[in-house]
C-alpha cells in the first residue's frame, strides 16, 4: 500500500538539518522531527500531545517562545537550555488559518552549544589579553632596576623582606614618598614562591573613587551605563594565583576598605552585576606614606583593616637616615645613567660630600632625577659644586652644611688645618648671632681674650 501524505510529511521533516517542533495555537506538540530529538535528547513519544507550558514547568527545557509567537503573531527567536545540557537557539514561526489568526506555530531549533563554548572561550581569551596588556603596561612603567643596593644597615630589612617574602603573608610597607616601596613590593613578589605568576601594581591614589570598584572587582557585561559589553575581570581576579600590591593603600575610599577587607579574609569576589562569587588566591602587598595609626584616629581608616594588613610590615627609613647608602646610591645612578646616556661624567668629592648631607626630601626618586638630569645636560667629565641645581644650595641648612664641608677635607689636610676650619666656622656663626666678642664668649664658656685673639687669628675681626 503506498504511503499517506502524513507519512511522507514525517519524512520530510527528518530530512531537515535543523530541529523541528511543531505545536498548535493551543501550544500541543503536533510534530517533532529526528533532528529535534536528536539535539534535545528528548523522545518524540514524551512530547507528542502533550503542551509546551507543561514541558517548562516539569524543567524539560527552559524557556518555550510558542505562547509568545500565538499572542503576538510574530516569529520569535530565544536561546533555550535543553534538561541534556544543550544550548539551542529556537526561531518560532506563526502559522495562520484562513482568518489570519496563529494555527500552529513551527519552530527551527539549531544546536549553538559549540558556539556558545566557542564564544566563552573567546571571552576568557579576550580576559587573558587583557590581563596580560595590563601586566605589560605595569612593567614598561617600571623603572628596570633589579637592584637593591645592600649594605649593613638595609641588610637587616633585606633578611626580613625575604623571610617575608616566602611566608604568603599580607604585607604592609611604610616610607615615605620615593624611598623604594615598590621597588620592595616587586622584590616580596620576586622572592615568594608565585615569583612565576602574575604581579599586578594598583594605585589607589590615581584611580577615579568611582571607578575603583569595578578597577578591582571586574562587571559583567552591561553592569552599569558606560560599562563595556564585554565586562571586564578586576585586579583580584587577574592577580589570582600572583601577588597584587595595592600602593598608596591610606588613599583608599572607606566602602571600598570594607569590601577590600572582605576579600582579604575570605579570598572571594564577586564582579558588579553579577551574583556568582569566584574564589580567588591573591597575596596582597599593601603601602603607604601615611600614617594609619593616626588615619585610624582620625576614622579615615579602618581600624579591623589596618590590624589586618600590619601582620608583617616593612618599614623603609628616609635616605637622610640611610646616610651610608648614599654614595652607593649615587654611583650606581651614575654607573646606570652614564651606561644609558653613554657619558662618563663623575661628581668631585666635594659634591658627594654635600650630597651626603641634603635632606632629600623626594628619598631615592629625587636623587635618581637628579643624577639623570646631570648627566643628561652637563657635558664636563667632573660635576662641581657650581654645576648643581640651586634648590640644592639655596637654603640655610643647606649652606652650613656646605661650609662644614668645605672645613672638613680629609684628603689635603690634616687634623690640625680641619679643626681649625671648624673653630672658625663656629666662631663666625656665634658672632652672627651673639653680635660682640663679649657675648660670644660668655655663650661658648671661653674668656674673652681668648675669643678675641682667636677671631683676630681667623681675619673675622680687624
Ligand atoms: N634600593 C633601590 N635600589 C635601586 N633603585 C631604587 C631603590 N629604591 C628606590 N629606587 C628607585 O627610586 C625610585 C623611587 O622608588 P619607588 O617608586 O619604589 O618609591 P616609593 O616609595 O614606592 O614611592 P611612592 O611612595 O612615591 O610611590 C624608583 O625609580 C626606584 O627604581
Amino acid at each position: 500500500m503506498p504511503d499517506d501524505i502524513t507519512t511522507f510529511f514525517d519524512r520530510i521533516l527528518d530530512v531537515f538539518s535543523d530541529g523541528i517542533y511543531i505545536s498548535d495555537r493551543f501550544g500541543k506538540t503536533i510534530k517533532v522531527n529526528d533532528m529535534y530529538e536528536k539535539l534535545t535528547g528528548l523522545k518524540k513519544e514524551n512530547l507528542l500531545g502533550r503542551y509546551v507550558k507543561e514541558l517548562e514547568t516539569e524543567g524539560v527545557y527552559d524557556i518555550a517562545i510558542n505562547p509568545l509567537v500565538v499572542k503576538t503573531g510574530k516569529p520569535q527567536t530565544s536561546l533555550q537550555n535543553t534538561s541534556t545540557g544543550r544550548k539551542v537557539i529556537l526561531n518560532g514561526h506563526p502559522v495562520f488559518d484562513h482568518n489570519g489568526e496563529v494555527a500552529y506555530v513551527i519552530t527551527f531549533v539549531r544546536d549553538v552549544t559549540v558556539l556558545s563554548q566557542l564564544k566563552e572561550q573567546v571571552s576568557y581569551q579576550a580576559e587573558l589579553i587583557e590581563k596580560y596588556h595590563r601586566e605589560a603596561r605595569y612593567l614598561r612603567t617600571r623603572n628596570h632596576t633589579n637592584t637593591i643596593i645592600e649594605n649593613p644597615k638595609m641588610r637587616n630589612l633585606m633578611e626580613l623582606l625575604k623571610r617575608i617574602a616566602v611566608t604568603d603573608s599580607t604585607v604592609l610597607i611604610l616610607g615615605d614618598t620615593g624611598v623604594g616601596k615598590d621597588v620592595f613590593a616587586t622584590h616580596i613578589h620576586q622572592y615568594s614562591l608565585r615569583r612565576d605568576e602574575p604581579f599586578f601594581k594598583i594605585n589607589c591614589a590615581t584611580i577615579p573613587e568611582s571607578l575603583i570598584e569595578s578597577e578591582l572587582f571586574g562587571y559583567e557585561p552591561g553592569a552599569f551605563s558606560g560599562a563595556s559589553t564585554k565586562g571586564k575581570p578586576g585586579y583580584f581576579e587577574m592577580a589570582d594565583k600572583g601577588t597584587l600590591f595595592l600602593d598608596e593603600i591610606g588613599e583608599l575610599p572607606l566602602p571600598m576598605q570594607a569590601k577590600l577587607l572582605r576579600v582579604l579574609q575570605d579570598q572571594e569576589v564577586m564582579r558588579i552585576g553579577s551574583t556568582k562569587v569566584k574564589k580567588v588566591d591573591v597575596r596582597f602587598i599593601a603601602a603607604t606614606n601615611r600614617n594609619l595609626e593616626e588615619s585610624v584616629q582620625k576614622g579615615t581608616f579602618r581600624s579591623d583593616l589596618y590590624y589586618r594588613l600590619r601582620v608583617a610590615v616593612l618599614e623603609l627609613p628616609p635616605l637622610r637616615e640611610r646616610k651610608e647608602e648614599i654614595i652607593p646610591f649615587i654611583d650606581f645612578f651614575l654607573d646606570k645613567f652614564n651606561t644609558k646616556y653613554r657619558k662618563k661624567i663623575d661628581f668631585s668629592p666635594e659634591v658627594k660630600k654635600l650630597l651626603q648631607e641634603y635632606r632629600w626630601p623626594g628619598n631615592v626618586r629625587e636623587m635618581e632625577n637628579l643624577i639623570q638630569g646631570l648627566v643628561v645636560t652637563q657635558d664636563k667629565a667632573m660635576i662641581e659644586i657650581e654645576d648643581l641645581p640651586n634648590y640644592l644650595l639655596n637654603n640655610k641648612e643647606m649652606q652650613e652644611k656646605l661650609q662644614l664641608a668645605n672645613v672638613i677635607n680629609t684628603e689635603e689636610q690634616s687634623l690640625g688645618e680641619i679643626m681649625e676650619g671648624f673653630e672658625k666656622s663656629v666662631l663666625e656663626k656665634a658672632l652672627a648671632s651673639h653680635k660682640s666678642v663679649a657675648k660670644v664668649a660668655k655663650a661658648l664658656k671661653v674668656d674673652r681674650s681668648t675669643i678675641f685673639r682667636k677671631l683676630k687669628k681667623y681675619g673675622i675681626i680687624q
